[in-house]
């Protein structure tokens, strides 16, 4: 049975999805040999991704303008500070750095060089309402042999009352050691795409096809329950 988390925070949806696949995950051993505990389609849904208190009308001026550094890592969690955001800016830069792919890399130059991050920037600012500002990851001519491929499939971007709504697919989901930063990453590139259309950033959701945890975090993810 897919699911839907509904929070405010990231922080929020990373605690609630451990606990969920805690609770309720089955067991699966992958292709590498890990046992992970697995529930599959989970979607969540964050409503102020930049923190309850980022972004708003203050004094009527609308601000589109939100730090990561904002951004409530959850109690005692690896991934925060520099960290974090350097892997944000990751997201946002088309170059590789000597990774095997980067998000950035593959939706801003993989591709015979196609930034699709402005192509979608531009079919919003032509229809602010277009339906067509999506991009996508996965290269079936080397992910169909490569060992070290992309998790995050595709991204897309929609206008409505001028807010923007990020939406995100991930095939494959480390809900305990990834998610957490994956989502700092994803809401840096909705933020780099808000400031260029002028709308404020509404929901982003992230929608994972297998949401696991690994053996290892086991314990650590247990006592978040
Ligand atoms: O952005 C990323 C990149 C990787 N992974 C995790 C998901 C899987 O646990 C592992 C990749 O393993 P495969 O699904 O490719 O077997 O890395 C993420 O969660 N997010």
């Amino acid at each position: 049975m897919p699911i839907l988390i509904e929070v405010d925070e990231i922080a929020d949806g990373w605690e609630t999805l451990v606990k969920e696949i805690m609770k309720d995950g089955k067991d699966v051993n992958d292709e590498r040999g890990s046992l992970t505990k697995e529930i599959l389609n989970v979607m969540v849904s964050i409503k102020k991704p930049f923190g309850k208190d980022a972004g708003g009308d203050f004094f009527n001026i609308q601000s589109n303008s939100n730090d990561i550094s904002n951004i409530r890592v959850p109690e005692g969690y690896f991934w925060k500070g520099d960290r974090l955001k350097t892997y944000s800016e990751q997201f946002i830069s088309d170059d590789k750095q000597g990774f095997v792919y980067t998000y950035g890399n593959r939706l801003r130059a993989h591709f015979k060089g196609v930034d699709q991050i402005n192509e979608a920037i531009e079919r919003l600012k032509n229809c602010r309402e277009s339906r067509r500002a999506i991009s996508i990851t996965w290269d079936q001519v080397i992910d169909s042999k490569n060992d070290e491929v992309p998790c995050m499939i595709l991204v897309d971007f929609k206008i409505r009352d001028d807010k923007l709504y990020t939406t995100a697919l991930w095939r494959s989901h480390d809900i305990y050691g990834a998610w957490f930063p994956n989502a700092v990453g994803l809401s840096y590139l909705a933020q780099y795409v808000s400031e260029r259309v002028n709308a404020s950033i509404e929901t982003i959701t992230i929608h994972s096809i297998s949401a696991h945890i690994y053996e290892v975090n086991f314990k650590e993810a247990q006592e978040l329950l």
